[in-house]
């Protein structure tokens, strides 16, 4: 079989056992190793999409709570665990990378409120990709998405949650992991 050169190749990720492959990719959903432990079964990969598709199919076969749960695993953004340095350090890079560690007293104030009311509403944490926003982004797209339904915002919220699942595991195979192969 002819592998794309384009695609990153996660040769080395099939020769993890069980503990090594959890170890390596457990917070590729925030503080939900049970992701990666389903993903493992799915071996082997011949790509990260590969990678990232068992993830995706894993969490949409998800029950409602169980989504639910996936989402209150995430750090608030600008949060108290932001605010006291406490986040771990994908969320810290994540978040730092969008501006929502240097945020103006005024922009710590709106945002604090919004997703006070978000929680209140929803009964979930506010979810979006930080890397791919920048904190203005961000407070309007709170201040939208309040509006949405439940249903309409646990959705969203695992959209988001995939795409962070994605870069955290482009991350996490970078650079040693990642074998560009031409023949299986
Ligand atoms: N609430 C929330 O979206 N948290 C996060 N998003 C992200 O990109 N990193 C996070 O910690």
């Amino acid at each position: 079989m002819i592998e794309d050169p384009t695609v990153n190749h996660p040769g080395e990720l099939n020769k993890l056992d069980f503990e090594e492959f959890v170890e390596k990719l457990g917070n590729i959903v925030e503080k939900s190793p049970v992701v990666a432990a389903a993903v493992w079964s799915k071996r082997p990969f011949y790509s990260l999409q590969d990678v990232h598709k068992a993830a995706c199919d894993f969490i949409d076969g998800l029950p409602m709570n169980g989504k639910e749960g996936l989402l209150r695993c995430f750090p608030d953004l600008a949060g108290t665990l932001a605010r006291e340095r406490r986040l771990g350090s994908e969320s810290t890079g994540e978040q730092r990378s969008a501006g929502l560690l240097e945020l103006t007293t005024e922009e710590q104030t709106n945002i604090t409120r919004l997703n006070s009311r978000y929680k209140t509403k929803f009964g979930i944490p506010f979810v979006l990709c930080a890397r791919l926003n920048k904190k203005g982004a961000i407070l309007r797209g709170m201040k939208t998405r309040i509006n949405n339904c439940r249903e309409e915002e646990i959705k969203t919220g695992i959209e988001e949650a995939k795409k962070i699942c994605w870069l955290r595991l482009v991350d996490a195979l970078q650079p040693e992991q990642v074998v560009v192969m031409s023949k299986l």
